[in-house]
Order: C-alpha cells, then sequence, then structure tokens
C-alpha cells in the first residue's frame, strides 16, 4: 500500500541542507518546550530510513493518543539488530526531514549519545524523572509487541508507560499475527495499560527501502521527498 506524502517546499532536494541547518522545524527536546506537556509519546526506531508507515504511525499516535509531544527517537546502539546501522549522524538527519511537517514531533537524539547497548527502559526512566506528572506513551509496530518480552526490563517499561501498538503486514502483505485480547504476551498489562492505532496492517519496511535502493530502483512511493534526496546526495544503500 503507498501512502501519499504531502510534499512541502521546503523538502525539495535544493534546500536539504538549510532545513538540516535548521532543523527542519523539530529539534533536540528541551525541557523548556516540553515543559507544560502532560502527554508524552516515545516513538523509538532504527529509522534507517524512516519510511511513510513510520510517519503515518507518529501523525495517527498524536491524533488517537491526543499528545502534547511524540519525542522521536532514533536508536543508538541496536542490540537487538544483526546488522549495524547507519552513522547515526545520517539517520537523525533523516528524521529531522521525514518527521518535521508534524509540529507535534520533536526529533530526540538522546539514545545517540549514551553508550553501551541502547535500552528503552533508560530512556523513559529519563524522562519519567523529568516530567514525573506526565504520562508516558510508547508507540511500537505489532513485530515489537510480539517481541516485547525480551527487552530489558519489559514489565517496568509496561509499568512506567502505556503501550501503543500498531498493527504491521509482512513482506507478502499477511498481517502479523496479534491478539488484541493479549498484545503483549508474557506481560501483566492491565486493558488499559495498552492502546491499539486505528490504522491497518501496512508492509512498508526499512529493509525493502534499503534494498531497493541498491537496486537502482524507486523509493518515492516509501519516503518522503527530503529523505529520499538525502538518501541519493550521501550514497546512502548502495549495497543492501
Ligand atoms: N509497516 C509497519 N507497520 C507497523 N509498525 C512498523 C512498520 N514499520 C516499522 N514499524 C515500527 O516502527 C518502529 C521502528 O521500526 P524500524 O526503524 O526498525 O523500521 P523497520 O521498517 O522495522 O526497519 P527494518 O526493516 O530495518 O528492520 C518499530 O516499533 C516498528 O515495529
Ligand atoms: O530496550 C530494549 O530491550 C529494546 C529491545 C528491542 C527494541 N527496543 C526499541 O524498540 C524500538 C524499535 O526497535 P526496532 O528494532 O524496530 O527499530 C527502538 O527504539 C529500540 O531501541 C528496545
Amino acid at each position: 500500500m503507498d501512502l501519499p506524502i504531502p510534499a512541502r517546499a521546503w523538502f525539495a532536494r535544493g534546500r536539504i541542507d538549510r532545513a538540516l541547518s535548521e532543523g527542519a522545524g523539530v529539534g533536540v527536546t528541551t525541557q523548556a518546550d516540553t515543559q507544560a506537556a502532560r502527554r508524552i509519546g516515545v516513538f523509538g526506531g532504527a529509522f534507517d530510513p524512516p519510511h511513510a508507515v513510520h510517519h503515518a504511525l507518529a501523525a495517527a499516535a498524536i491524533d488517537t493518543l491526543a499528545l502534547d509531544v511524540l519525542l522521536i527517537v532514533p536508536t543508538g546502539d541496536a542490540w537487538h539488530k544483526s546488522r549495524p546501522l547507519s552513522p547515526a549522524r545520517d539517520r537523525l538527519a533523516m528524521c529531522r526531514l521525514a518527521f518535521a511537517d508534524l509540529p507535534k514531533a520533536r526529533v530526540d537524539d538522546r539514545e545517540l549519545h549514551r553508550d553501551g547497548p541502547t535500552y528503552t527502559i533508560d530512556t523513559l526512566t529519563e524522562l519519567q524523572q523529568a516530567w514525573p506528572a506526565a504520562q508516558l506513551y510508547l508507540q511500537i509496530g505489532a513485530d515489537q509487541a510480539a517481541a516485547f518480552h525480551t527487552w530489558r526490563s519489559a514489565q517496568a517499561i509496561a509499568d512506567i508507560a502505556i503501550i501503543s501498538i500498531a498493527a504491521r503486514a509482512d513482506a507478502t502483505g499477511a498481517a502479523l499475527q496479534f491478539d488484541p485480547e493479549n498484545p503483549l504476551p508474557g506481560l501483566n498489562v492491565l486493558p488499559d495499560g495498552v492502546r491499539v492505532l486505528p490504522l491497518p496492517p501496512m508492509p512498508h519496511s526499512a529493509t525493502d527501502v534499503r534494498r531497493r535502493v541498491a537496486q537502482g530502483l524507486p523509493i518515492d512511493h516509501l519516503v518522503a521527498p527530503a529523505v529520499a534526496g538525502y538518501i541519493a546526495e550521501n550514497h546512502l544503500y548502495q549495497t543492501a
């Protein structure tokens, strides 16, 4: 399924450098700009690269969960991924471009500055300490919901944050197994501790984007124009 992405003037390739240097409207979180936030969403990922469904999830989470702010958190050292990620600088830059049209999104680079493997519990604990009055929402896809019990301190995460899950399809378009009655297998979560976003299962993946770039196939229907421009200008994903 292709998602239309509104092309904004500054998404044009020639303006990417300017957008990056200005932060493209989404900066690193500061205490000032989220001080009043009571509903803080956290959407972490490798974002290698951020694609159309990441954007759709972010927009849906902001609306459905009535978030004051959604932190887009690129992963530092993804201990759970078998392949090395692209440089943090590139993934951070692409996140700034990909989510810039969502006024409530903030790209937060804290995990990129943390030593050692990236654990979401560390991020949520920091946020909880910084904003003790806020309710935290953690946004994940159905693949991560199925693997959630393997995360470090998974139960503690579910105790700290409401987990918001988006259905996902595999490359064939078949929906991943996801039981709304038992959305986080192996965990003890109250019904109001979990939300499911009203989105259909979609098969997009960063793996597919990387593979298509390596094969010289178009990716314009899969990523924002500015992200496609960044990938081309920086010669990313030349090999899958
Ligand atoms: N098509 C999708 N549907 C639902 N959730 C998704 C989808 N793509 C990514 N997500 C979710 O977005 C978050 C970040 O994902 P990530 O950056 O690893 O993208 P990815 O497409 O899964 O990447 P890769 O193909 O490299 O593994 C995860 O919680 C993941 O479950
Ligand atoms: O903390 C953990 O143990 C943990 C295990 C697996 C995934 N995560 C986080 O889940 C998010 C999505 O992961 P991924 O692999 O789909 O990009 C990202 O922020 C990861 O850091 C976190």
